[in-house]
C-alpha cells in the first residue's frame, strides 16, 4: 500500500478535488474532519484547549466554538503554535488508525487530504505521491472570503498562516490547477486517478528483488537436479 498526500492552500480546492477522487472510488482521509473529531468534548485535546484558551472558547453546549478559536489563532502565531501542538499529535494518531483500516481492507493506496502536509516534514516523508491543488492568489482570496464570509483582511491573515501556495506547488509531484472551472479540474483529476492506478510503487522494491533472486535460485537448483538424474 502507498500513501498519496493531497494538499494546497486554504480554499484552494482540496475538498473539491478529494470529493471528485472519492466519486472515482478512492479512499480519502480528510484531516479537517479528523481535526474536528479529536477536539470533541471529553477528549484529551479538548481538555488541553480549555486549559490553554479558557472557557470563553466554548459554545453553550460545551463544544469548541470553532469560529472564535479560528479568530484567535489566525491573528496570533504563538496561539496558533499552541493549538497545533495540542491537536496535531492527536490528528496524526487518528489518521494512522484510518490508514490501518484501509490497509486491512486491502486498498492499494489511500489519499490523505492534509492542508498542512508540507508544513509537517515527518508526514511528507511517508507520501509516495504528493498532489498540490493550486489556484491563483486572487481567486483563492475571493473564494475564501465568499465561502467563510470573511473580510479581505481576515482572509489575507488566514492565507498568511500557511506556507505560500506557490512554494507548495514547487514541492509537489502532481499539480492540479483549480483557478478555472470545476469541469477543467475534473479532467485533471481523471488524469491523476489514472496515474495513481498505474503506479506500482506499492510493491516494495526489496520484496521484488528477494522474490526474483529466490525464483532464479530455485530454477537453477531444479535444472541441476534434472541434469544429475
Ligand atoms: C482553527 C479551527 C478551530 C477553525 O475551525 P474551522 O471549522 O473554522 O475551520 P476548518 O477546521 O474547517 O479549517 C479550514 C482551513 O483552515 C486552515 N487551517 C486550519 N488550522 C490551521 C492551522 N493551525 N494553521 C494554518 N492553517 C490552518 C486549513 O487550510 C483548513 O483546511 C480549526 O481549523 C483547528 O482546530 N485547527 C487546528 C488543527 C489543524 O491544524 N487543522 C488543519 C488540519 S491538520
Ligand atoms: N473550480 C472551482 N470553481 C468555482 N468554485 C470553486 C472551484 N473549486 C472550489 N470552489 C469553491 O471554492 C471554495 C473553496 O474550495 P474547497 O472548499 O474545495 O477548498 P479547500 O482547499 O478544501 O478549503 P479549506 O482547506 O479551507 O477547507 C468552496 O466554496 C468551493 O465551492
Amino acid at each position: 500500500m502507498f500513501l498519496v498526500g493531497l494538499t494546497g492552500g486554504i480554499a484552494s480546492g482540496k475538498s473539491t478535488v478529494s470529493s471528485q477522487l472519492r466519486e472515482l472510488g478512492c479512499p480519502v482521509i480528510d484531516a479537517d474532519v479528523v481535526a474536528r473529531k479529536v477536539v470533541e468534548p471529553r477528549t484529551r485535546a479538548y481538555q488541553l484547549i480549555v486549559q490553554n484558551f479558557g472557557q470563553e472558547v466554548l459554545l453553550e453546549n460545551g463544544e469548541i466554538d470553532r469560529q472564535k478559536l479560528g479568530h484567535i489563532i489566525f491573528s496570533n502565531p504563538e496561539k496558533r503554535r499552541v493549538l497545533n501542538s495540542i491537536t496535531h499529535p492527536e490528528i496524526h494518531r487518528a489518521m494512522f488508525h484510518h490508514i490501518l483500516y484501509y490497509f486491512i481492507r486491502g486498498y492499494r493506496y489511500v489519499v490523505l487530504d492534509v492542508p498542512l502536509l508540507f508544513e509537517t516534514r515527518r508526514l511528507t516523508q511517508l507520501m509516495k505521491h504528493t498532489v498540490v491543488v493550486y489556484c491563483d492568489p486572487g481567486t483563492q482570496l475571493a473564494r475564501l472570503m465568499q465561502r467563510d464570509s470573511l473580510s479581505q483582511g481576515e482572509a489575507e491573515q488566514r492565507v498568511a498562516a500557511q506556507m505560500p501556495l506557490s512554494e507548495k506547488r514547487g514541492l509537489a509531484r502532481h499539480v492540479i490547477e483549480n483557478s478555472g472551472s470545476r469541469e477543467d479540474t475534473h479532467r485533471q483529476v481523471l488524469r491523476l486517478h489514472a496515474a495513481l492506478d498505474r503506479s506500482m510503487e506499492y510493491l516494495p522494491v526489496r520484496v521484488i528483488a528477494v522474490a526474483t533472486v529466490a525464483g532464479l535460485a530455485g530454477l537453477f537448483l531444479y535444472t541441476l537436479k534434472l541434469l544429475a538424474s
